[in-house]
């Protein structure tokens, strides 16, 4: 089965077509980066993907279900780009990664919730800040309760929107660990990234955005190497360039 189905998705926003014909079929288990520049429409996609955005046009099938009701939200986890943890609640750690356990009719939380909600702040490397309101954590703290919020639901499709932007390099790489763990138990992920970085080994599969439009969709673009000293490896989408064309010209520079 498919995790993603989308056929021909379209959005418009503010009178501006955003995502302009995207065919995406994300197979399960596949790990899936999304790259581009900045303004490509890869966060907009992703909310189109999720039902967050309306569609302009297109079709899209989630966890083998058209758009919609009959999707199974709880498998669904999605970790936003940079929102506060606690939307203005004070709210704990704790209570955000138990929050995660909670969907459709189901108010109460599992038995188990708070050793799962626990283990999934351990995971990410907060543990200690379970207690912690998390309007009083930095910007990486938030994002990595925010995750924990995702991984706790156990999610058969998991989508994450640059997860990792101001979060440390010791903790990406802890959390590069959880997702290969996750990916070994079978789950489907889609990240959008701004650079590769530690993921190299996780992804299989890199879809570039251009002006809202698919310009590369296969393997990770491969290290060119002229900056072999560098002594790490990542990929920099360059700023969208120029008006948009239909050429398959990919401003994507990887350094190593
Ligand atoms: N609500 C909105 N109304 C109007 N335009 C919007 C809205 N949201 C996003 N856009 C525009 O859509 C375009 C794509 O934005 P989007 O956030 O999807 O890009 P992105 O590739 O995720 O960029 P980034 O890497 O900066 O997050 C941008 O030009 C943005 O200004």
């Amino acid at each position: 089965m498919n995790a993603i189905e989308a056929s021909d998705v379209r959005v418009t926003l503010g009178g501006q077509p955003i995502v302009r014909g995207v065919d995406l079929t994300v197979p399960t288990g596949q790990v899936l980066a999304l790259l581009g520049a900045n303004g490509s429409g890869k966060s907009t996609l992703v909310r189109a993907l999720l039902g967050v955005v309306p569609l302009a046009g297109g079709t899209v099938r989630l966890l083998g279900e058209p758009l919609g009701r009959a999707v199974p939200w709880r498998r669904v986890g999605y970790v936003p780009q940079r929102m506060a943890a606690g939307g203005g609640v004070p709210a704990t750690a704790l209570e955000v990664v138990v929050s995660g356990l909670l969907h459709g009719r189901r108010l109460r939380p599992p038995r188990d919730s708070h050793a799962r909600a626990a283990a999934a702040l351990e995971a990410l490397g907060v543990a200690d800040l379970r207690d912690r309101r998390v309007q009083e954590m930095s910007g990486g703290q938030q994002q990595r309760v925010l995750i924990a919020r995702a991984l706790v639901r156990e999610p058969a499709l998991l989508v994450l929107d640059e997860p990792t932007s101001g979060i440390d390099l010791p903790t990406q790489e802890s959390f590069v660990r959880v997702l290969s763990s996750l990916r070994d138990a079978g789950t489907t992920v889609v990240v959008i990234l701004h650079e590769i970085g530690s993921f190299a080994p996780l992804i299989d599969r890199a879809v570039v955005l251009r002006h809202g439009r698919v310009v590369h969709d296969g393997p990770p673009p491969p290290a060119r190497g002229e900056h072999g000293d560098a002594g790490h490896d990542h990929t920099h989408p360059h700023a969208d360039p120029g008006p948009p064309t239909d050429g398959p010209d990919l401003t994507l520079e990887v350094t190593r």
